[in-house]
Parts: C-alpha cells; sequence; structure tokens
C-alpha cells in the first residue's frame, strides 16, 4: 500500500514532501482524506496515519467509512450501501450519514469469485486463461441473468474475444452468465448471496427505519458494473421483503432516474470522498457583528446547509415564549453563534463523525437550556443526540444524551420526564460495567426521584411522595455513600407520616447510617424525626431522648431555626406531661431564637415569633389556670394550631394574661 501512495503522491500528483539539503526541513505533503472499508482494524488504522504522517508528512489526516460516501455520490443520506468489490461484499445501512455499526454485513464473495468461477468454466471447455485475462473476460462479456431466465431459456449468443497474442476464442452464451451466478447462490454464513446480505442487514435495523433502507438500496463498487446485476438484486430482494414494499435500487434497473449515478458507482465511493472533502475545506464567511437573520439564512442556503438554515430559521423567527405577540429577539453574535453549531453538526453528520455531531448539537441545547431560558428547546436538541446515539448503536452516547435530558427535563419542569431518562441512563451504565458512570446515575436518579416525590408532596398525594421517596432510598444505598443514604432515609422517614412504626424502623436505618457521618445537622434532623414518630407511637419519654438530642445537635452546628424548632416541639411536650415551668422555659427560648432570626433578616422569622408568643401565652394561661388544662381542644391546638386559632381560642376563654417575658407581649 505504501508503494502505491508513493506512486500516487510522487508519480501522480507531484506532492512528495522534499526535504531542504541544506536546513533539514521537510516541506509539508497534502492533507489526506482515505477511504476505509466497514470493520477495518484500528491497527490497520494507526499503520496507515503513521505512513500518512511520517512518510508523506500529511499535515492532516482523515478518515472515512467508504459506505456512507458511496451513498453521499447517489445524493442521499439515508439507505443502504451494497459494496461490492474484488475480494469482499458489505451491506451497510445508514441514518443521516451514520453507517449502523451493529447491522452491517459481510461476506467472502465478490469479483474475484466471479473470475475464479469464469476461468475454470473455460478451462472445462478447453480455454485454458491466466486471471488477468479471465478478468477482462468477465468484464467485457459477462452478465447476470434474471430470475426468469433459467440457463436452458435464456437465449444469448456467443460472442468473441481476442486474446493478447491476437487469437480469438469464442465464449459461449451459458458460460458469460453461469460465473456471476456465485454472488447469488446459496452459501455458508461467511459467503451468503448477496441479496440476502441485504435483506439480513435490514432486519438488524430499526423497524422505523426498514421502509426507508428498502427505497433506498444503493449499489457501489465495480462488481456491480456487471451487466444485469442491479436487475436481478431488485428481484431478489422483492421476493425476500414483505408484500406490498417499495424496494428501489440504485441505479434503477429499467428507468433512466439515476443515470448520473449509473455510471459512476465504481467509483462512487471516491466522488462522494470528494464531494466531503470539499465540504470540509470549504468554510462560511466570517461571524459578523451586524450579522442580521436574513443575511446569515441566505449565506446557509448558497453553502448548501439546508438542513441548518430549517433550524435556524426556526430558532430564530419563534414567537416570545414569554412576552405575547412578539417574535423572540436572538442577538446578532447567538446568532453567529447558533448557525456555527447547526453548520458544523451538519457537516459532521455527513461525515458520519458522532463525537461531532454530538457536540454541536449538545451546545446548541445547553445554549437554551442555560442562557436562553428555554430548556424544553434544550430538550429537543438533546433528543436530536439521543436518536443519533441509538441508531449508531453508540450506547456511550446514548448514556450521556439521557443524562443530559433527565437534566434538561427536570430544569423544564417535567420531573417525569427526567426520571425515565435517569433510569435508562442508568440501565446503560450498568449493561456497560462502568462504575463511575453508574455511580453519576445513580446520583442524577436521587435528584430525580427527590424532585418527583417534592412534586407529589405538593400535589397532596402522599402515597405518590412515599414511593418515589422508597425507590430514592434504594438507589441512595446503592451508591455506597453513607450521607445519601442517611437524606433519603430521613426523607422516607418523614414522609411516612401515617405509618409511625414504618417510620421509626427507617428512620433508625437512617441514623445508623449517621454514625458513619460526621454530620451533625442530619443527625439533628433524623432525631427530630424520630422524637416525632415516637410521639405518635405514644412513646413519650423516647421522644423526648430524641427530641432533647435534637436539641444539642441543632446548638452544636448553631442552627438557629433547628433550635427554635426543637424547643417548641419540646415546649409542647413537657406541657402535655404537665411540666408547665419546664414548657414556658422552652417556648421562651424558642421566642428569643425566633427574635434572633428576625432581627437577621430571615424570610420566615415573623411567623416564627408569632407562634413562639402564642404558645407562651398558652402555656402561660394553663399554668395558671386549672381549667385549661382539662380543656379537650387544648392539645390539638398546641400541637397542630395556627397563630389565630390559638389567640381566638384565648379569647374565647376570657383569658387575657401577659406574656412573664415583657419582651412578649
Ligand atoms: N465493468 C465491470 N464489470 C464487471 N466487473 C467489474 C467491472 N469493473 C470492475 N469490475 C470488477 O470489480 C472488482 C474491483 O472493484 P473495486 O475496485 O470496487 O474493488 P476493490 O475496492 O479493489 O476491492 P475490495 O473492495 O474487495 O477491496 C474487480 O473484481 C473487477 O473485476
Amino acid at each position: 500500500m505504501e508503494r502505491l501512495w508513493d506512486s500516487t503522491f510522487g508519480d501522480e500528483l507531484h506532492a512528495y514532501p522534499e526535504s531542504s539539503s541544506t536546513g533539514g526541513t521537510t516541506t509539508n505533503g497534502l492533507s489526506v482524506l482515505l477511504a476505509e472499508p466497514p470493520g477495518t482494524s484500528s491497527a490497520a488504522r494507526e499503520r496507515a496515519a503513521q505512513i500518512m504522517f511520517e512518510t508523506f508528512k500529511a499535515p492532516a489526516l482523515c478518515f472515512f467509512n467508504s459506505a456512507p460516501l458511496a451513498l453521499f455520490a447517489s445524493g442521499r443520506t439515508r439507505g443502504i450501501v451494497l459494496e461490492c468489490g474484488a475480494g469482499v461484499s458489505h451491506a451497510v445501512p445508514i441514518f443521516e450519514g451514520f453507517a449502523l455499526a451493529h447491522a452491517v454485513q459481510r461476506a467472502e464473495r465478490a469479483g474475484a469469485d466471479v473470475t475464479a468461477a469464469l476461468a475454470a468454466d473455460l478451462e472445462e471447455r478447453g480455454i485454458r486463461l491466466d486471471m488477468r485475462t479471465s478478468r477482462d473476460v468477465k468484464e467485457r462479456l459477462c452478465g447476470v441473468r434474471s430470475l426468469l431466465e433459467t440457463p436452458s431459456t435464456s437465449e444469448t449468443p456467443d460472442l468473441e474475444y481476442e486474446l493478447p497474442d491476437g487469437s480469438m476464442i469464442k465464449i459461449a452464451g451459458d458460460c458469460q452468465h453461469d460465473a456471476p451466478e456465485v454472488l447469488f447462490a446459496g452459501g455458508d454464513v461467511e459467503r451468503a448471496p448477496l441479496p440476502d446480505l441485504v435483506a439480513q442487514s435490514i432486519g438488524m435495523c430499526d423497524r422505523d427505519l426498514q421502509t426507508d433502507l428498502r427505497g433506498a438500496v444503493v449499489l457501489a463498487g465495480g462488481t456491480t458494473m456487471l451487466p444485469g446485476f442491479c436487475n436481478r438484486m431488485k428481484e431478489a430482494l422483492v421476493k425476500a421483503s414483505p408484500a406490498e414494499t417499495t424496494v428501489r435500487v440504485i441505479p434503477n434497473p429499467s428507468g433512466t432516474a439515476e443515470r448520473g449515478y449509473n455510471s459512476q458507482r465504481k467509483h462512487a465511493s471516491w466522488i462522494g470522498d470528494a464531494d466531503a472533502a470539499v465540504a470540509t475545506q470549504s468554510s462560511l464567511p466570517p461571524p459578523v457583528e451586524t450579522a442580521d437573520r436574513r443575511q446569515l439564512c441566505e449565506e446557509m442556503v448558497q453553502s448548501g446547509y439546508v438542513q441548518s438554515y430549517v433550524d435556524f430559521f426556526y430558532l430564530t423567527h419563534r414567537p416570545d415564549p414569554n412576552v405575547a405577540e412578539k417574535e423572540i429577539e436572538v442577538p446578532p453574535d447567538e446568532m453567529v453563534f447558533l448557525r456555527d453549531n447547526l453548520t458544523r453538526a451538519e457537516t459532521a453528520r455527513r461525515k458520519g463523525e458522532t463525537e461531532a455531531v454530538y457536540e454541536s448539537y449538545s451546545n446548541v441545547a445547553g445554549y437554551f437550556q442555560h442562557r436562553g431560558g428555554d430548556p424544553k428547546t434544550g430538550v429537543y436538541f438533546y433528543e436530536k443526540c439521543l436518536e443519533i446515539a441509538r441508531l449508531t448503536g453508540d450506547f456511550r452516547g446514548e448514556m450521556r444524551a439521557n443524562h443530559d435530558l433527565g437534566k434538561a427535563s427536570s430544569l423544564a419542569g417535567d420531573v417525569g420526564a427526567a426520571t425515565k431518562y435517569h433510569e435508562r441512563q442508568l440501565e446503560i451504565a450498568r449493561g456497560l460495567d462502568e462504575s463511575d458512570e453508574t455511580l453519576e446515575a445513580l446520583r442524577d436518579l436521587i435528584d430525580a426521584y427527590r424532585a418527583a416525590a417534592e412534586e407529589r408532596e405538593a400535589a397532596n398525594d402522599s402515597e405518590g411522595a412515599v414511593r418515589l421517596r422508597e425507590r430514592c432510598l434504594e438507589v441512595a444505598r446503592e451508591t455506597g455513600d453513607a450521607a445519601s443514604e442517611a437524606r433519603a432515609a430521613l426523607a422516607l422517614g418523614t414522609a411516612l407520616r401515617d405509618d409511625a412504626s414504618e417510620a421509626i424502623r427507617v428512620l433508625e436505618l437512617a441514623e445508623a447510617a449517621c454514625r458513619n457521618l460526621d454530620d451533625a445537622r442530619i443527625e439533628g434532623k433524623t432525631c427530630d424525626a424520630l422524637g416525632a414518630a415516637w410521639r405518635s407511637e405514644g412513646d413519650d419519654d423516647r421522644a423526648l431522648e430524641y427530641l432533647d438530642r435534637s436539641l444539642d445537635l441543632a446548638v452544636k452546628t448553631q442552627d438557629l431555626h433547628a433550635q427554635a424548632a426543637a424547643c417548641r416541639t419540646l415546649g409542647v411536650l413537657h406541657v402535655e406531661r404537665g411540666d408547665y415551668d419546664r414548657g414556658i422555659d422552652l417556648f421562651k427560648r424558642s421566642f428569643d431564637l425566633a427574635e434572633n432570626l428576625q432581627a437577621r433578616g430571615q424570610a420566615d422569622a415573623h411567623n416564627l415569633v408569632d407562634c413562639a408568643r402564642v404558645h407562651l401565652r398558652i402555656a402561660t394561661a394553663m399554668k395558671t389556670d386549672p381549667r385549661l388544662r382539662t380543656a379537650d381542644d387544648v392539645p390539638a391546638l398546641l400541637n397542630n394550631g395556627s397563630t389565630s386559632e390559638i389567640e381566638e381560642f384565648l379569647a374565647s376563654k376570657d383569658i387575657i394574661i401577659e406574656a412573664p417575658d415583657s419582651s412578649c407581649t
């Protein structure tokens, strides 16, 4: 191969890199675009790259899969290419420029087999030819039978062929058509008949895509130049396809529609290659400060970026989601940003560079998600990334797209969709057996379940919330992270308001997880929740134990809010147990803390102050007025009564008692 390239650069292109005799410097060679057959090994690619860079001093090198290039040459980006050259044949399904690697089929059956079959046939008839001459006979005289013909019905005349020495030989009619049959006859798995190769490959693709693939079966490679080849492929594929499906073979065996391609298919991938190289080299005009929509749209259409133009036009001509009856205003630099990314994605798609397409679309998605304040459009572009990854069987890409879609959906307020995307992300990460990615997916899923549970809680669907909190705990456990587990168990325990014993079981798990942590804040909240749960179970001693611990931990973390809340809960408990002095002390403390928070400008401090004030009043009233101690509604008021309800209650009992601390009046 190196010799061939040497001759190409030196003899044909006269572009051999030259070493200067004086300075030891070398002039650069040409940038190279290499078309490679499907399934080329990375070792072969590395070797080619080494030769190109080291021997031919290529400043840039790009590898292209030859099948998509052949498809481009026929003017399409979606279809299935049957490449049949000298030694091997491939069926390669392609979606929007991407070869669908999982469905590529290969057979060790191609032009050289036809040549060998012809040589053997002629030898049996007493004509012995070398392979080179046999190949020439094949290319000039052979053809493929229609399925409607048989050797006995075909009436092909014998033809004459002039050998290099000038003598003439006669090639019988049946001999001209028998040899190409090796391409269509049954064989083992490695040597499947060519129509079967195409049918199998189509069958391995997504059902939604199969109709499109049958509608564009593009033939490429020298062997497909055999007369009758296209017709036979079409007949065999129609036979193998479900009834009523349209099969279109390109070039069209009977029509004139694909005439340009018909004469080019021997060099189809070279032609596609040349188109792609020109597209890659031609760049759009540089960004313009004063770019306007119309100018950018025109430039895109003129440069052949039709899909980019369609997307760009939509994105820059939409109604503003925030202002009624007004079109969205996109600043010039952002229009240039959109144009650049859309056109880059389109170029990369033509070249089959999944990563680059993904990157450009996710740039656009990220722009809408974060800067544009329009996460729904972000979701639209991430979905494009997901589609590409799925169709190319790129699991890593699919995992990343699900991650991005989960984040964008949650920003767009669709927590249900976010949960589904992150669940799929986790499924793929597990399938790939990637520990870092699995951990990331687990964490994403924890966030998603938490957000979904909060949404359910806001809608008063406590059962739904509990189910989501349970899943959150399961996933948190899998992370092996004690903090995540403690937080998830705490949230579930708190959500299990209607089932105190189950809440205690779960909260004790949180407590156990807290022991491995040095996080007094979570531990304090867990103790607070356990105190409340034990109270519901009627075990006030244990409740007191946990609530005291919760207050100590709130003091330790200097969390004034938590201290005020703990003092109030403890105060209520002590008052209920008849210890009014202790209760009053705790309500006073709660009141002072709330005032302190109010002085610091904390948002809800005003309510805390009011709440502490009425609790203090009712406790003081109960201490001095025995009538209140037996009133049925007092416990409920103490525990859940709003400030105004308690005020109303005190007024109804004609109790106007000054709070012991003047600051509380
Ligand atoms: N007009 C023709 N009619 C029939 N066969 C032809 C014709 N032109 C070329 N071929 C055959 O096509 C084959 C070469 O095709 P092509 O150049 O596409 O293959 P290649 O890329 O060299 O091979 P491979 O893909 O197996 O590496 C040879 O077997 C040749 O005999």
